[in-house]
């Protein structure tokens, strides 16, 4: 078997360098793929995700939930074919910040394998990848350019499981600066697979991403090599997300304020002293360094990082429960308003029961072939169909099971806040229902998390919600100067306070045809540019497969583009706000007349609808100083 192995090194070796040449010659020859140019021109990244759906509906046999859910006919899916599905390889990725636990984790799972052939793809920032020697050192069956010496040493004692094969991925992220080479080493693992005998092939590969990679950058990765085709990709499928919490520190970095950079938060970064020492001196690391090649925007935080690490995910482990004094509850809490999706289990030192808890979990249909809009839309669902203590609320989508007394109003659901109940026909004896006080109390009161959607078909005043935007705890994202102020009272002003996580499309008055997504995590604050409303778009030229999902955006399905429509299209405000005491009747209420208060009025509406054909002048006609960024 290790004669086996040791040739099956040597060949991959061999293809090693002419695979990573003919790769990069494949990326950069797609630099200017007609979808890219399509969005230099104006065309919307919208349509480019839908596009994508598309593209993947008809390779993937898999995806035939999330398509419907889009609005794909059955008949633009391919029927399964089991054969090639039992032979296709699921890739789990591992996500986490740093420190969070993945290495223990993989090296938990490598040690109760299951039988299993596990191969491994390792990834450190950092010029020495630390991660991969902690598992190489477990291992005979290594695979690296120069560590071959390793696969003929039968002197090492190892006392853990070996990963099947292994590949490092270091001085860089893979889901940015490295993002080619996570393909070929993909690709470099499969061969080896291919040389071996039908019952050492690998049955998994597990890629431990660093700890400021970004899960949504690994997932387009995939997408795309998907979308132009890549053979690889019939063999292998990036099937679950992983992402591994440190429940010690979350809270912390959650509500923090710093960036994910090396000068302001080089703890995150180093080991210690020395490491950073070391690493200082090396020219090359201040390419990864760059904190807007490491995060999506320069002006990211930690806080953007763990929160797009919890949202983009699968699975998330609770880790280092043990460190925790009972509070696993309130972490769990905010992990599942921010990803209501996601399977959560709480583990010590990555101690999982099973690897069917993490290996292959989505069979196919995760959020590895979502887009940011089905992220979107899952997060509406999930908010609408939030447990709801009006009384007098008749929302289909909502629970009003009382009986559970699960998430209503005054109810946490961490049970902590048990008795505190401020639901109106709630006759339990054991409950607390000072009703009328809890609402106004101060909201650190509520220790449940909530989220509701705030929904409206008028555009924002852009001076005025830069003032409502300023009122979130934000550091970074918006302008400083002075708004135009609206009136708030002190409820609100605590009540945007607690927001954590604010997110979705959003329409300002400087135009009628920019979607954007408004994304709020923690500290941080973002307006992008999702590219045109479909409204604007004629038609034919929407995605056939697709117009049903676009359709059900709209506000009337017969909506036309004419100067006397009264109908706006899929133009609209959708934004999910989650956060600590969001569940209260009261803040919602209060957060949402302040929203409205920023729509246009009447007068405001008269001269937009009577400049909406011009993009010029309603710019000049409502101002907007909240940068966009375009979405790619
Ligand atoms: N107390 C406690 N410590 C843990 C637990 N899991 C991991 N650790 C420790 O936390 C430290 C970091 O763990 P790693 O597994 O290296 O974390 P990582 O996510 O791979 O770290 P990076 O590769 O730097 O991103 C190590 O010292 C682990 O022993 C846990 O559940 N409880």
């Amino acid at each position: 078997m290790k004669v086996n192995l040791a040739v099956s090194c040597l060949v991959a070796m061999l293809h090693r360098h002419v695979f990573r040449r003919c790769f990069a010659w494949t990326c950069a020859s797609q630099v200017q793929m007609p979808w890219q140019r399509t969005i230099h021109h104006g065309q919307t990244s919208l349509c480019l995700a839908l596009k994508r759906q598309v593209s993947w509906a008809n390779q993937l046999t898999s995806m035939t939930r999330k398509a419907s859910r889009l609005g794909f006919s059955s008949e633009t899916i391919h029927p399964s074919e089991n054969e090639s599905e039992a032979s296709i390889i699921p890739i789990t990725v591992l996500s986490g910040f740093l420190g969070s636990g993945k290495t223990t984790l993989l090296q938990h799972m490598l040690n109760n394998n299951e039988g299993l052939k596990i191969a491994v793809i390792v990834n450190d920032v950092a010029s020495v990848n630390i991660d991969s020697k902690l598992l190489r050192g477990q291992s005979t069956a290594v695979y690296s350019d120069n560590n071959l010496d390793l696969l003929e040493d039968d002197s090492n004692d190892f006392s853990y499981a070996a990963p099947a094969g292994i590949v490092e991925l270091q001085n860089g992220c893979a889901c940015c600066s490295l993002s080619g080479e996570l393909l070929t080493s993909v690709s470099e693992l499969l061969t080896l697979s291919d040389m071996r005998h039908d019952d050492e092939k690998f049955d998994h590969i597990v890629v431990e991403m660093s700890g400021v990679a970004e899960p949504r950058s690994v997932r387009n990765i995939f997408q795309e090599a998907i979308m132009y085709d890549m053979p690889l990709m019939e063999r292998v499928r990036l099937d679950t997300l992983v992402t591994v919490v440190d429940c010690s520190t979350y809270f912390d970095y959650i509500k923090s304020s710093r960036a994910a950079n090396t000068e302001e938060s080089p703890e995150l970064f180093y080991r210690d002293r020395d490491e950073r020492d070391q690493e200082k001196g090396k020219a090359e690391l201040a390419f990864w360094m760059e904190p807007s090649l490491m995060l999506s925007d320069a002006e990211g935080g930690v806080c953007d990082l763990l929160v797009e690490q919890t949202e983009v995910a699968d699975v998330i482990l609770l880790n280092k429960i043990d460190l925790l004094d009972g509070k696993t509850k309130e972490v769990k809490e905010i992990v599942t308003a921010l990803n209501p999706r996601a399977k959560v289990l709480a583990t010590s030192f990555g101690q999982i029961d099973r690897l069917g808890e993490i290996l292959a979990f989505s069979k196919g249909n995760g959020v590895a072939i979502d887009g940011v809009v089905d992220d979107h839309k899952d997060f509406v669902k999930a908010a609408d169909t939030e447990d709801c203590s009006d009384p007098r609320c008749t929302n289909p989508l909502h629970n009003h099971d009382h009986s559970s007394h699960s998430h209503h109003d005054g109810h946490s659901r961490s049970g902590d806040l048990s008795s505190d109940c401020n639901h109106p026909t709630c006759d339990d004896h054991s409950h607390s229902h000072s009703h009328e006080s809890k609402d106004t109390q101060s909201t650190a009161t509520h220790a449940g998390i909530g989220s509701f959607v705030y929904r409206a078909r008028r555009p924002f005043h852009p001076a005025r919600i830069l003032s409502v935007i300023q009122k979130l705890p934000i550091v970074r994202g918006a302008p400083s100067e002075e708004a135009h102020e609206i009136e708030m009272s002190e409820i609100t002003t605590n009540a945007f306070q607690q927001v954590l996580r604010s997110k979705g499309f959003a329409w300002t008055a400087d135009s009628n045809v920019k979607a954007l997504y408004w994304s709020h995590a923690g500290t941080s604050f973002e307006m992008q540019c999702l590219g045109r409303w479909w409204s604007t778009l004629p038609r034919n030229q929407w995605p056939k497969e697709a117009t049903e999902a676009i359709i059900s955006d709209f506000d009337d399905a017969n909506h036309e583009e004419s100067s006397t429509s009264t109908t706006v299209g899929d133009r609209r405000q959708e934004i999910v706000f989650i956060g600590p005491g969001l569940a209260s009747q009261t803040m919602q209420k209060s957060i949402k007349a302040t929203l409205d208060s920023c729509l246009l009025d009447g007068d405001e509406w008269d001269l937009f609808c009577s400049k909406r054909t011009d993009e010029s002048s309603l710019a000049s006609c409502f101002e907007n100083r909240i940068r966009t960024r375009m979405l790619t």
